[in-house]
């Protein structure tokens, strides 16, 4: 099977070209793996025309040793969904891609998720799908979110992202674009947070539609039972389910549990896994609090609901306990009662998001942290899919951690 090896220098804190040198190349020496071809990255999108252009040529199974974060793997996986195959003619690849994830990038939510973090910052934590490579492992299937945003005329193509990790709009989205421009500034995760501050307060104007999976249900997470139940707008006949915000959250994971080492924002992937082709979906609406309807200043409801809204995603950094809170009666954030749920956790076969025109943030979409525009009058649709059996792309890991 043909072996390419990338690796992006300027990703996370700039030490990919020095992590390979010193564990990944003597690694793949030992074991006499043969490289087909090394690059490390010169610029965006340098990545993406690489696979595109080794694929061209070898269209065959092939392997990709990967050093970067979730974003140089989504800009590969957007190229090569991009392109008509010469020999095929087919628009996806026919045959399998499977990835060694080597994880330098800031996040790293894909690898984290698969190899959930024990505070283990030596190098051998780095190189667990490496090792899985090495020794023959399975390389386990990711599933794809498609989001189709509607095109901004009768003569454009609508345009279509891929996610691997996690597409989003509101708060995430906000957090995203934002944050983008503080990378020099704070190099590490701490932009996250700095970027979240500034749009903590903001609620999202959209009309939202959920579409249900592959068993024909729209399911939510149920905290008495632990378990997932169909939704009660979803029925036979008529499963989607319609909702209106305002919203501050709405984000959407395939693959993954947590965004950062410890933001386990979607964790039922992990404690009860998908069974279908569905994305987990973490929605907040204020409009669910008790409260909502008692204090008549716009501006003082937004500020008093951010506070609840850190409590849910402080509460996702311990653990993914957000999936737990409620209401309490005077509308305050505990843990057990009877109260709605602060978070609603759906799971589904995709969405629709569309924002109302006046509302310039509801139009922003983050998938793997590219940030698109939704035009004004138009919608973004967005579905889970799986790849047909031996092709798609996957990633090497241990037995035990399959997915399937
Ligand atoms: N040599 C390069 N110079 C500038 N940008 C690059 C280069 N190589 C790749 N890129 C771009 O850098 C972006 C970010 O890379 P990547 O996602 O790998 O790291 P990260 O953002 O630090 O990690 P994470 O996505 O886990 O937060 C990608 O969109 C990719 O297109």
């Amino acid at each position: 099977m043909p072996v390419l090896v990338i690796y992006n220098p300027v990703c996370g804190d700039s030490n990919a070209g020095t992590f390979f040198k010193d564990h990944v190349f003597p690694l793949l020496h030992k074991f006499s793996i043969t490289i087909d071809k090394t690059v490390c990255t010169e610029s965006a999108g340098h990545a993406g025309n690489t696979v595109v252009e080794f694929l061209q040529t070898h269209e065959e199974d092939t392997s990709i040793i990967l050093g970067s974060g979730d974003g140089t793997l989504h800009e590969i996986i957007n190229a090569i969904s991009s392109i008509t195959f010469k020999k095929t003619g087919e628009r996806v690849p026919t045959s399998a891609i499977r990835f060694v994830l080597v994880p330098c990038g800031t996040a790293n939510a894909l690898y984290s998720s698969l190899f959930p973090p024990d505070d283990d910052e030596s190098p051998s934590y780095r190189l667990k799908s490496l090792d899985a490579y090495l020794v023959g492992s399975s390389a386990t299937p990711l599933t794809l979110a498609f989001t189709t945003l509607s095109p901004s005329s009768t003569f454009s193509p609508p345009l279509t992202t891929i996610s691997a990790v996690v597409t989003s709009t509101a708060l995430h989205a906000s957090i995203l674009h934002d944050s983008e421009s503080l990378r020099k500034e704070i190099p590490g995760i701490d932009r996250f947070k700095s970027a979240a501050r500034k749009n903590i307060t903001r609620w999202y104007h959209s009309s939202v539609r959920l579409l249900p999976t592959s068993i024909g249900r729209v399911e939510i997470y149920d905290p008495n039972t632990k378990s997932f139940i169909p939704h009660m707008d979803s029925c036979e006949g008529d499963p989607n389910v319609e909702m209106q915000g305002p919203f501050v959250y709405f984000l959407s994971t395939v693959n993954v549990d947590r965004l950062e080492t410890n933001f386990a924002i979607s964790p039922l992937t992990r404690s009860i896994p998908p069974k279908h082709t569905s994305l987990d979906l973490v929605i907040i609406r204020p409009n669910r609090d008790p409260v909502y309807n008692t204090q008549t200043d716009i501006q003082q409801r937004r500020v008093l609901f951010a506070n609840k809204t850190a409590q849910v995603l402080s509460a996702a950094y311990q653990a993914g306990n957000h999936v737990n809170l409620r209401y309490g009666e005077d509308g305050e954030v505990i843990t057990g009662g009877n109260g709605l749920t602060v978070v609603e956790y759906i799971r589904c076969g995709g969405w629709e998001w569309i924002p109302e025109d006046i509302d310039e943030k509801a139009h922003l979409l983050c998938s793997d942290g590219t940030i698109f525009n939704i035009n004004k009058g138009e919608k973004a649709v967005c579905v889970a899919s799986r790849p047909k059996e031996n092709a798609g792309f996957s990633v090497y890991v241990p037995k035990e951690v399959l997915i399937q």
